[in-house]
């Protein structure tokens, strides 16, 4: 089985948890993709959904299926978001953020009464870092903002390069920016033993916006493998 067959494969069963008539947040990456394409098909059946994305690109594709979209102030309180991860541990934490979209998965996360992870068994780890860490921060001040995550990383004992995420246009490195307009820190860290306490330093520090570790907030992970896929809960 291929990586994108295991995605679709993890995405079916997670569209089996959605309901006619729910109010749906709706994540972004290659994983959530998948499940949005199947959900598309069957709103063309005449499915009923409301959906509030995570992102302008999964808004773009929502529209491109007519799935319904409305904001998160139209729909403050959601019954349950779908999302994919870069890593998931046996609590089901998570470090998300791998496509730079985070900040509003984890604001659609926190309205959500449910939060489902769908991922390849690739994703699975025993403890997190392994996947650099996206740090979403201000422009203004960037680099005193990495001054105060250094001093944190060191305080509790974590190596590694932080560096600013780059994309290529037109054959050259430019800043990444979010749909927020910030930037983002990728943090290689390798391994993160106590993710609360970094979790908790991160977001005292002015000037980060916000980290892609997800703590607490996926209720379940619907995990796919050549050998079938199963669903573990938090
Ligand atoms: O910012 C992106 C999101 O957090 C994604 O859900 C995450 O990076 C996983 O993406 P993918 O399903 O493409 O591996």
């Amino acid at each position: 089985m291929d990586a994108r067959s295991l995605k679709i494969a993890a995405a079916k069963v997670a569209l089996d948890q959605v309901e006619n008539g729910m109010r749906l947040g709706i994540g972004s990456g290659s994983t959530a993709e998948e499940f949005v394409q199947l959900l598309g098909e069957k709103v063309a059946e005449g499915f009923e959904v409301q959906g509030v994305p995570t992102s302008e690109r999964t808004a773009r594709l929502c529209l491109e299926l007519g799935v319904p979209l409305f904001s998160l102030d139209e729909l403050p309180q959601l019954d349950l978001t779908i999302d994919g991860a870069d890593e998931v541990d046996p609590k089901l934490n998570l470090i998300k953020g791998g496509g730079g979209a985070h900040l509003r998965e984890k604001i659609v996360a926190a309205a959500s009464d449910r939060m489902i992870v769908i991922a390849d068994e690739s994703k699975l780890v025993d403890e997190l870092g392994a996947f650099p860490l996206p740090i979403e921060v201000m422009p203004f001040g960037m680099t005193s903002t990495l001054i105060h995550i250094e001093a944190l990383a060191s305080g509790l004992g974590l190596a590694g390069d932080i560096v600013q995420r780059q994309r290529q246009r037109d054959e050259r490195s430019e800043a990444y920016v979010t749909d927020g307009g910030h930037f983002i820190l990728d943090a290689s860290f390798g391994r993160i033993p106590d993710a609360e306490a970094l979790a908790n330093g991160l977001a005292a520090i002015p000037g980060v916006v916000e980290h892609g570790l997800f703590l607490n907030m996926a209720t379940a992970a619907i995990i796919a493998s050549p050998a079938g896929v199963r669903m573990l809960n938090a």
